[in-house]
């Protein structure tokens, strides 16, 4: 939960500020599947920042305690499902916060890669990078028309953890991952689905949403319990190495972050962000 200052004038006529709580995630159980959906709101392009990534993890649980059949996850944003990462939460960062949210970035990646109901990504729009590792963390994606998805973290001269690649090995052979990570590719719509790294295309996030509850009803008839074994068996390795790695993971991150070298990396690369939003 995020706490944002509302400006107002009140009675006296004096400007009065107000903080108010507001939730970067909806969760809705529809009453009829059971299913929950969980909407990322973080205009404009969902930036996994400290509270977004905190309102993932607490929304995750909340599907976990209140018995859905399954969880969808997809963005409010007409054009992107996230964007990954909020870069600026990387540029002169505050360490501790930094440190906070890579550490949640980790809890949530682990939540939702391990969590026992089936899981399903509706790909409203585009997922570079951290939307990517959010989409491989489920067991079906369904994405929209002319997007890309990927990790392009070599693109950006830096290099994803084990932990973040493990999703995209899931899915891809061995060989494929390689080279998309070597070359830090972004996949649109169409190669994804070529690849194997998307499971069907949509024309709209409505039949996005209706394609994942689909997926999921394919499991109505197999026993919960049996299935959610059968997942924890193809993922227990994964997370055990997770774990082991976690902490200096975060170690890692953060020294790699504070290199003089990557700081002005990543200045260069904001400046080229907004320079490209400006033109638009
Ligand atoms: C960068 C170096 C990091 C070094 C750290 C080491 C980490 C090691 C492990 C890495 C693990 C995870 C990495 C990440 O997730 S890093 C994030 C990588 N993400 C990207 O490279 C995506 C960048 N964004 C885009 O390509 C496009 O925005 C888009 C998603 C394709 C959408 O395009 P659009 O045309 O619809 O929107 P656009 O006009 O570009 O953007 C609108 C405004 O949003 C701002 N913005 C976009 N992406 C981010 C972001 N990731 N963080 C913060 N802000 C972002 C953009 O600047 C525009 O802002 P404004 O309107 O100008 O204010």
């Amino acid at each position: 939960m995020s706490s944002r200052l509302l400006s107002f004038v009140g009675r006296t006529g004096r400007r009065r500020l107000m903080s108010t709580a507001i939730k970067l995630t909806t969760v809705e159980v529809n009453d009829k599947t059971g299913i929950a959906t969980l909407t990322m709101c973080r205009p404009p392009v969902n930036g996994q920042n400290l509270e977004l990534l905190l309102d993932i993890k607490s929304s995750i649980n909340e599907i976990k305690n209140n018995n859905s059949r399954g969880l969808i996850i997809t963005s409010a944003s007409p054009k992107v499902f996230s964007a990954g990462l909020d870069i600026l939460e990387m540029y002169k960062p505050d360490q501790q916060r930094l440190r906070a949210v890579w550490t949640e970035l980790q809890n949530v990646w682990c939540d939702l890669y391990g969590i026992s109901v089936p899981t399903a990504a509706a790909i409203n729009g585009h997922a570079p990078a951290g939307g990517c590792l959010l989409a491989t963390a489920c067991e079906y994606r369904v994405m929209v028309p002319n997007c890309i998805i990927g990790l392009n973290e070599t693109q950006l001269g830096i290099i994803a953890p084990k932990w973040l690649v493990s999703g995209y090995l899931n899915i891809l052979p061995k060989r494929v991952a390689e080279r998309a990570l070597t070359q830090g590719r972004l996949f649109t719509t169409d190669e994804a689905l070529q690849e194997g790294l998307i499971d069907e295309i949509a024309n709209s996030k409505e039949e996005a949403v209706d394609k994942c509850v689909a997926f999921i009803g394919t499991f109505a008839k197999v026993n919960p319990v049996a299935r959610a074994l059968t997942k924890q068996q193809f993922r227990a390795d994964n997370l055990r190495q997770f774990h082991k790695e976690r902490e200096q993971d975060v170690d890692d991150f953060l020294s790699l972050v504070n290199r003089p070298e990557v700081q002005k990396g990543i200045g260069i690369y904001l400046e080229g962000l907004k320079k490209k939003a400006n033109k638009q």
